[in-house]
């Protein structure tokens, strides 16, 4: 089974896009405002994605560019801007960010409240505490989990492998498989004779940023493979971590690069942003006695 990620994130748009005309209907019209500092190629597309897909929901989109040399104090000053503006719902900084920069430094100084991220501490540790109230979370991994959920495969009682172990993917993927009742395995760059981790899986979620890492002989006949990577090949073709043409005759169910992980991430931050506007509306009404 091949799981579609483009197809299910245009299915969600529909949904969307009338809760937001709704919204609208209201007078409250969520707003994205997107900071990216430099030149990284993917991450000018990714943002692109983000600001199209925004767009055609309805959804404000600002996307603050800035050149590469631009100051942690100047970065820091911008998002303030954006905390004090009552009309904007969520912020993100597009990660990675230039050497220069202190990346928590940046994460914690944007307003909880507008962390569409879900990169924050309040965020973090609400998510590591399987708190059952409404938190952002990490995007690349809530997508997975709507679309494990849209392909009724449940990770309960179920053994999930993850390889890769950054603060965006792998750490909040485990955590959200562990708070559905999988038994999760965390592996990375250091982990010894990592086939034998993966061969155990029968979800397995790759997120390392090495083409083709993952091999047909390393994924357990019938295991969900999860594929974020965003890789190049040698001919500079868009791949994925997994060896995909071998993998998908050993799996049982499997994400292509591209049109999986990634249509899903950016599907994710639209409903976290619509999320958050409906939050702040509520937070104006409702008067803290
Ligand atoms: N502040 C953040 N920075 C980054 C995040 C994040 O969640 N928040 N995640 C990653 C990258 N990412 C989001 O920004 C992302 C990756 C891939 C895609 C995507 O649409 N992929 C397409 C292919 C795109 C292409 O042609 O290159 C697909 O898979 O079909 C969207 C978002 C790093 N930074």
């Amino acid at each position: 089974m091949i799981l579609d990620g483009k197809a299910l994130s245009n299915q969600l748009d529909v949904n969307m896009k009338a809760e937001v005309a709704e919204l609208k209907a209201t007078g409250l019209s969520p707003k994205l405002v997107v900071i990216i500092v430099g030149h990284d190629p993917a991450s000018q597309i990714y943002v692109h994605n983000k600001h199209r897909k925004a767009i055609k929901l309805g959804i404000e989109s600002i996307i603050e560019r800035r050149e590469a040399d631009f100051t942690e104090a100047e970065l820091l000053q911008l998002i303030d801007q954006y905390n004090c503006d009552d009309s904007v719902h969520g912020i993100l900084v597009q990660l990675p960010l230039p050497k220069h920069i202190d990346e928590g430094k940046i994460i914690r100084a944007i307003d909880v409240h507008k962390d569409v991220d879900g990169f924050s501490p309040e965020s973090v540790g609400k998510l590591f505490n399987n708190s059952h109230e409404h938190y952002p979370v990490s995007c690349t991994p809530k997508g997975i989990m709507t679309m494990l959920s849209h392909y009724h495969i449940d990770p309960k009682g179920q053994h999930a492998v993850i390889v890769g172990d950054s603060n965006i993917v792998g750490r909040p993927m485990g955590a959200l498989l562990l708070n559905a009742g999988a038994t999760v395995t965390y592996t990375h760059i250091l982990t010894e004779n990592l086939s034998a981790h993966t061969k155990t899986a029968d979800i397995l979620i790759v997120a390392t940023g090495v083409a083709h890492l993952i091999k047909a002989a390393d994924i357990k006949p019938g295991a969900t493979v999860i594929d974020v990577g965003m890789d190049r090949d040698e001919n500079g073709k868009l791949v994925g971590d997994v060896d995909y043409d071998h993998a998908k005759d050993v799996a049982g169910a499997i994400t292509p690069v591209p049109g999986g992980v990634g249509p899903m991430t950016i599907t994710t931050l639209m409903q976290q942003t619509i999320e958050l506007a409906k939050v702040a509306d509520h937070r104006t009404l409702q008067p803290v006695r």
